[in-house]
């Protein structure tokens, strides 16, 4: 299952800068992992190291089975990757850019694949259109064709929607987890949090080089998130009355509403949260306080990364 084995690997910058510590990380076959962290915090040195693109200063990475670095061929050509931006090129159209890309792991050409592939990215009516004729979401897409020219298994995305609408982003969205079903593991660094949160099977946050947490993205908002109880009252209170201080209540709306916050990992715990509700719905009724309507709120994947990172900082 494990695709890409990372050891205890390390970088330290000629500068002396330390950009990766210790750094442990399985990524299994067919899972989209996203790589969440801060400015600097060293998601693209990780990926370049993975990718061969810039030498390790300690431990290892597998690809395969094969080492990046004494089986730099065999590991490379399982990879693809698709930076930031588009460079040079301007001039060549489509169709050779992505051919060109093939080329270059010394792959047979193959215009099957690179029609396949420009149509699965709906490329294959501009692929006569020179670059920089094309939108920025085309010349987006241009970049995934070039990364999958070689046919790799892993795709390695270096923030795929940086700086683009809404809609584009939706679209790279959809053409990612497009590539998942047709078995593609994919990899993604990301400062957007809303990405990792609607794409991510697993999620890795990266601090100052270091791995401070991997996680199933269902597991971790399972287990960080808080929830709130919000009951919207028929009467506005101006305090929370005595006989409900045991209980854990801010009044919120000018007194209209009371809010409740438990956490959520304790759900389904008889001992714990659920028995805590029907204890405060009885005690609500006990202080004849009434409520018109009820809502909860789980924390957002945001809320969680902030408190992370602060946590640790
Ligand atoms: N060639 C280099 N020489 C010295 N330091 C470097 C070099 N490249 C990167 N760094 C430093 O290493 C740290 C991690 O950089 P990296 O680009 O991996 O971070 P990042 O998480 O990808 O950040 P961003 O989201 O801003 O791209 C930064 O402090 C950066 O200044």
């Amino acid at each position: 299952m494990t695709v890409i084995r990372v050891e205890d690997l390390s970088k330290v910058y000629d500068s002396g800068f330390q950009a990766l510590k210790g750094i442990d990380l399985d990524i299994q076959r067919g899972e989209i992992f996203a790589l969440l962290g801060p400015n600097g915090a060293g998601k693209t040195t990780l990926i370049s190291v993975i990718c061969g693109l810039v030498n390790a200063s300690g431990g290892r990475v597998l690809v395969d089975g094969h080492d990046n670095v004494t089986d730099y061929r065999e590991a490379r050509s399982r990879i693809g990757l698709v930076p930031q931006e588009l460079t040079g090129e301007a001039f060549s159209t489509v169709w050779d850019t992505v051919s060109f890309s093939r080329g270059l792991f010394g792959k047979p050409a193959s215009p099957l694949h690179i029609e396949k592939t420009l149509r699965s990215l709906s490329l294959w009516e501009k692929r006569r259109n020179k670059l920089m004729t094309l939108s920025g979401g085309m010349k987006r897409r241009v970049l995934i064709a070039k990364a999958l020219a070689h046919e790799p298994q892993i795709l390695f995305l270096d923030e795929p929607t940086a700086g683009v609408d809404v809609e584009l982003r939706r679209d790279m969205w959809e053409v990612v987890r497009q590539l998942r079903e047709n078995g593609v593991t994919i990899i993604l660094t990301t400062h957007y949090i809303e990405e990792a949160e609607e794409m991510a099977d697993r999620i890795g946050v990266i601090r100052a080089g270091e791995l401070v947490l991997v996680e199933e993205k269902r597991e971790l908002m399972r287990k960080l998130g808080s929830k709130a109880l919000t009951l919207h009252l028929c009467e506005p209170l101006s305090r929370i009355p005595e006989a409900l201080a045991d209980h854990d209540l801010t009044l919120a709306e000018d007194g209209h509403a009371l809010v409740y916050t438990y956490d959520a990992s304790r759900q389904g715990d008889p001992e714990g949260d659920p028995a805590a509700i029907a204890e405060l719905l009885a005690a609500l009724q006990a202080a004849g306080i009434h409520f018109k309507d009820l809502h909860t709120r789980q924390s957002s994947l945001e809320e969680i990364f902030v408190s992370l990172v602060q946590e640790s900082a």
